[in-house]
């Protein structure tokens, strides 16, 4: 099955609305979503027992990182700036590195970093992700080595994920600003978003058989 990230989640409704998803993310970067580490706490209580929960940062230090992942009680560490290969060893946690992709030379450096998953994403916009945008997806079937680790993220809508699985093959899918509307959590797009990767992977299954 494909799993599912739903990323920038900021209040109670929106982090239960995602509760069919594997992976959850609060947001620490410089960012339009970002939560504070009091508020990341308090709403890490209505993270249902087995999603997982994600700490984006961007170039920040392994100390601030380390209390973060402490008092929120992160899962996951998800890295979006310049954080050499080096440095996510260093992490105590298991780590999520994000590379933007613009073209192919944009996966060459994947191949030095030793992580847990490889994020592909969108070039950002204003901040180092969460842009909306696409990328072309037929770059990351170049490097089908690390097909079994890749979450496909950037410009991810309900109605254009399951042509990105289809193309890709990703272990899994990240989603922002495909399930907002007017900059908000939109309760009814995260719905639409996890039903259409868990049920069309289940569609597709029976369509095999
Ligand atoms: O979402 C942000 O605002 C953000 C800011 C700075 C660094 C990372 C950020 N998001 C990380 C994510 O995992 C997003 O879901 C990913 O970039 C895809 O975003 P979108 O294209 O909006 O679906």
């Amino acid at each position: 099955m494909t799993q599912v990230k739903i990323c920038g989640l900021q209040n109670q409704q929106a982090i239960e609305a995602a509760a069919g998803a594997d992976f959850i993310g609060f947001v620490f970067a410089k960012s339009k979503r970002r939560v504070t580490i009091d508020e990341a706490t308090e709403l890490s209580a209505y993270v249902p027992p087995g999603v997982k929960k994600v700490g984006v940062f961007v170039n920040e230090s392994i100390e601030t990182i380390r209390i973060i992942a402490e008092q929120v009680n992160l899962d996951y560490v998800q890295l979006h700036g310049d954080e050499s290969p080096a440095f996510c060893s260093e992490m105590a946690l298991p780590v999520i590195k994000a590379f933007e992709v613009r073209d192919p030379s944009d996966l060459e450096k994947v191949a030095t970093y030793d992580c847990d998953y490889y994020l592909l994403d969108s070039p950002g916009g204003k901040y180092r992700g969460g842009s909306g945008e696409t990328f072309d997806w037929s770059i990351a079937n170049q490097y089908d080595f690390l097909q079994k680790r890749i979450i496909l993220a950037g410009g991810l809508r309900p109605e254009n994920v399951r042509e990105a699985i289809t193309e890709v093959m990703p272990h899994g899918v990240d989603v922002s600003s495909g399930v907002e509307t007017d900059g908000e959590k939109d309760l009814d797009k995260i719905h639409a978003f996890i039903n259409a990767v868990k049920k069309g992977d289940n569609d597709d299954i029976s369509s095999t058989k």
